[in-house]
């Protein structure tokens, strides 16, 4: 799924339909509403979701892109946070002059990384010394071949 290794720690789900023969028993209920949720704000359907556990300042994830097994070209990334406030950082990957950008990711943000983002950019939520609560971010994926939406 990543381009390379991302080292730091967080407790890690995933869930997908990559064969397209969806059970809704497969996929927690609240999941499943969540997905719906962004699918109908956006109009692009989904049939994957990484979830992520910061459990305090310690977790984080370092520079990384995210990379998936799809037949779209330009793969969509919908990201929604719960809990604890975390800075989200983009940083291009070629042109260093550009600055880069920090996003304060507040309980309830949904943030699109839309298009070529990922194919341009890296991002990263970096280990904080604050004591800072648990938080929780869903990346909601387009995996294979979406045969129908779940
Ligand atoms: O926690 C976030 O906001 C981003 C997570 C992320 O980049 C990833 O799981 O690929
Ligand atoms: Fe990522």
């Amino acid at each position: 799924m990543y381009d390379k290794m991302v080292t730091a720690p967080r407790m890690i789900s995933w869930y997908d339909d990559i064969d397209g023969d969806f059970d809704k028993s497969n996929w927690p209920k609240e999941l499943i509403a969540i997905k719906e949720r962004v699918e109908n704000e956006i109009h692009i359907n989904f049939n994957a979701v990484l979830l992520n556990l910061y459990r305090d300042g310690k977790d984080g994830v370092s520079w990384h892109s995210d990379k998936t097994q799809s037949e779209n070209k330009d793969m969509n990334i919908a990201s929604v946070t719960f809990g604890e406030t975390r800075m989200f950082r983009l940083r291009h990957k070629l042109l260093k002059h550009v600055p880069q950008l920090e996003i304060p990711l507040h309980h309830g943000t949904f943030l699109l990384m839309a298009g070529k983002t990922n194919s341009f950019w890296e991002h990263q939520v970096p280990k904080t010394a604050r004591d800072v609560l648990p938080r929780i971010n869903l990346t909601f994926r387009q995996v294979g071949n979406i045969k129908r939406k779940i």
